[in-house]
């Protein structure tokens, strides 16, 4: 029986690390349409350097394992970061070669390549096949290679070399292989062999065309060679290694891809994914970390047995050289280095103040070489330019873009955060939100007395006016009945009381009934409809909606998993489903971009909204019929 071995040096959790090589595609020109030159570039075999974004006369330097430039061909990667593991599964152990990076930044090239070059897939199974007819007979071992090939589209695993077959489950025998009963395993006795059935399989992967490549790979395609050799004496021993050759979709930022659809589902699948991936690396280099969460995607599982213990595991991270892609390799070089920091802390992050990139930019032609200026001062300069149209600073403003901006800051928060995070700060996190929240209950008390009063001065100064019914908590909405204890305020009594809020407006409304239309209008919504009767409550309404939407936007971007736990409609899934668009987007700029998160509904989204509001005990409780 196939039995699993550890590595000679016992095969630790602590021994697991992942070689982490950098490959930079070469710069295209017709990726480059402002032409702005190249974002980032190499320094030497195991550096390279990137624009940082903060202030752009300054670079981000990185050390990887390797770093393959523009000009290192296929031959070279395959020599450097490949080769060297895969007399390993010869031996009855596993491993595994991925490719990560943004969508057309080079994967498929790598691990594919073209007839003329060919990538790390063809080359491995060239030279596994070396490797065993090197073997010398006297050793006394029978080698038989298989192939199986599948790919994991939208969290389903389907059989490349059976298309017609259905998604397989993913099983784990009692020595914690991992099996996918039903796969294909097909026994391949030379490389032509190989390549029989690894050429038509490959054209039924699913691709498809977006608009950051034309022939985008939208799932993650996964060949595994498995190495079985027998001993041909008694007991006639058994060992089985495998080697996974990854090309795992790419990441997307669904803001550039312009996906919609279904091509925004794959991609919420593949985004979903390479999160998990993410953690599992993160989990696997940590010293302290416990459970590794290979269970949250199927890639993550079926990579189990492959990734981390006693494998051999080498991910190649292609980037882009553009400026467009600037957002998308700074989050691929972070991953990266984050999967490295931990293990042999090689990872040394540093900035050097002078601008080194040879690229000329369109920005300091017009400054006119004052690169000594403050960069703040550079900014506004820039922020101005931009303005009056003066300067086509096209890179710069890319880079100062305030959504990407944002991402960036958030990005980096994330970063710190899941390296220094301990128990005693989330703790703290924990005491910091209860004390907003209680904050603000205070906030929306002192509204409600406030509203209270004004209610009550109303009443003693008017005659009785049939439309007005005082509210004791004028705030909280009536969901079922919207009419019931709304505070209507007539013209008349604003004017009279002159709450601060209406101060500014009050000439304009003098106290006849034809001006009541322009005071709604001042506090009415765009949408016409609520607050023809009720100025002042909603007015009061809307800035504690307001504050209250911030608070649940801040819990959304920054609250832990436990957090989002406790926010209404949300439960474990979908806490780890905004975790994870959190780490691939950045922050939620608005509450209504929550519906873009994997597996939110419209539904979902208006109870979550409505639920909040008014059912959840930290909030106040009212509905905005806007939101529902
Ligand atoms: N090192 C390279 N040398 C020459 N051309 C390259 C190189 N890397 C990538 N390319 C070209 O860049 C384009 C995009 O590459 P590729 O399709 O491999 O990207 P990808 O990362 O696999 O994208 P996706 O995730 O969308 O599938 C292709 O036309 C490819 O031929």
């Amino acid at each position: 029986m196939a039995q699993r071995l550890n590595a000679p040096d016992g095969g630790s959790k602590k021994n697991s690390t992942v070689r982490v090589a950098v490959r930079l595609r070469p710069y295209m020109n017709r990726q480059d349409e402002k032409g702005e030159g190249p974002c980032v570039r190499g320094l030497d075999s195991q550096n390279l350097e990137i624009i940082n974004w903060r202030n752009a006369t300054e670079t981000v330097k990185y050390h990887f394992d390797a770093f393959h430039g523009e000009q290192t061909s296929q031959q070279e990667v395959f020599l450097s970061s490949v080769k060297p593991i895969l007399p390993h599964i010869l031996n009855g152990q596993n491993a595994s070669v991925f490719a990560y990076g943004p969508t057309g930044a080079g994967k498929t090239h790598t691990m594919l390549g073209t007839r003329e070059q060919p990538g790390v897939i063809p080359r491995a199974v060239r030279e596994v096949f070396n490797l065993v007819n090197a073997k010398d007979e006297d050793e006394g071992w029978d080698y038989r290679i298989g192939m199986s090939y599948l790919e994991i589209y939208n969290e389903k695993v389907l059989d490349l070399l059976s298309p017609s077959s259905q998604d397989l489950p993913i099983r784990e025998d009692k020595d914690k292989n991992i099996l996918i009963p039903g796969l294909t395993n097909t026994t391949i006795s030379s490389f032509s062999d190989f390549d029989k059935h690894f050429v038509p399989a490959t054209l039924n992967r699913t691709t498809a065309s977006t608009k950051l490549n034309q022939r985008s790979s939208r799932s993650h395609a996964i060949l595994l060679i498995k190495v079985v050799r027998t001993q041909r004496t008694v007991p006639h021993r058994q060992q089985t290694g495998k080697l996974y050759l990854v090309d795992l979709a790419g990441s997307e930022d669904n803001r550039r891809t312009g996906n919609q659809g279904i091509r925004l589902k794959e991609s919420g699948a593949i985004n979903l994914s390479l999160f998990a991936l993410s953690k599992v690396v993160d989990a696997l280099n940590s010293a302290t970390a416990g459970r590794v969460p290979y269970r949250d995607s199927k890639l993550t599982r079926l990579l189990q047995d492959s990734l981390g213990g006693s494998a051999h595991s080498v991910m190649i991270t292609n980037i882009a050289p553009e400026y467009k892609y600037y957002f998308d390799t700074f989050t691929a070089l972070n991953f990266a280095a984050k999967s490295k920091l931990v293990v042999n802390k090689p990872f040394t992050r540093e900035t050097v103040a002078v601008p080194v990139l040879p690229a000329k930019r369109p920005r300091e032609e017009h400054e006119g070489g004052g690169s000594g200026s403050a960069p703040h001062k550079k900014k506004q300069k820039d922020k101005k330019s931009e303005l009056d149209g003066s300067v086509s600073s096209a890179h710069y403003h890319s880079l100062s873009e305030q959504s990407v901006v944002d991402r960036l800051i958030a990005l980096e928060k994330m970063i710190m955060s899941c390296r220094d995070k301990d128990e005693q700060s989330v703790l703290r996190d924990l005491a910091r939100s209860r004390k907003e929240i209680q904050e603000l209950k205070e906030k929306q008390k002192e509204f409600e007395r406030t509203t209270a009063r004004l209610s009550e001065r109303a009443k003693e100064n008017s005659t009785e006016l049939p439309g007005f019914k005082n509210s004791a908590a004028p705030l909280q909405r009536n969901v079922t009945n919207p009419n019931k204890q709304r505070a209507v305020v007539q013209p008349l009594q604003v004017c009279n009381l002159q709450p601060p809020q209406l101060l500014a407006v009050s000439k304009q409304s003098v106290c006849v009934k034809e001006k009541k239309k322009k005071l709604s209008d001042l506090v009415e919504p765009p949408d016409g409809k609520e607050n023809m009767e009720n100025p002042w409550g909603s007015q009061l309404e809307e800035a504690v909606l307001d504050q209250s939407k911030q608070k649940i936007l801040h819990i959304l971007n920054t609250g832990s998993f436990k957090e989002l736990k406790g926010l209404q409609q949300i439960g474990d899934k979908k806490a780890k489903l905004i975790l994870g668009w959190r780490e691939i987007h950045g922050h939620f700029t608005k509450l209504e971009e929550l519906i873009k998160v994997e597996g939110m509904t419209q539904k979902r989204f208006s109870s979550f909204m409505k639920y909040l509001g008014a059912l959840h005990p930290d909030w106040p409780a009212f509905v905005n019929p806007r939101w529902s």
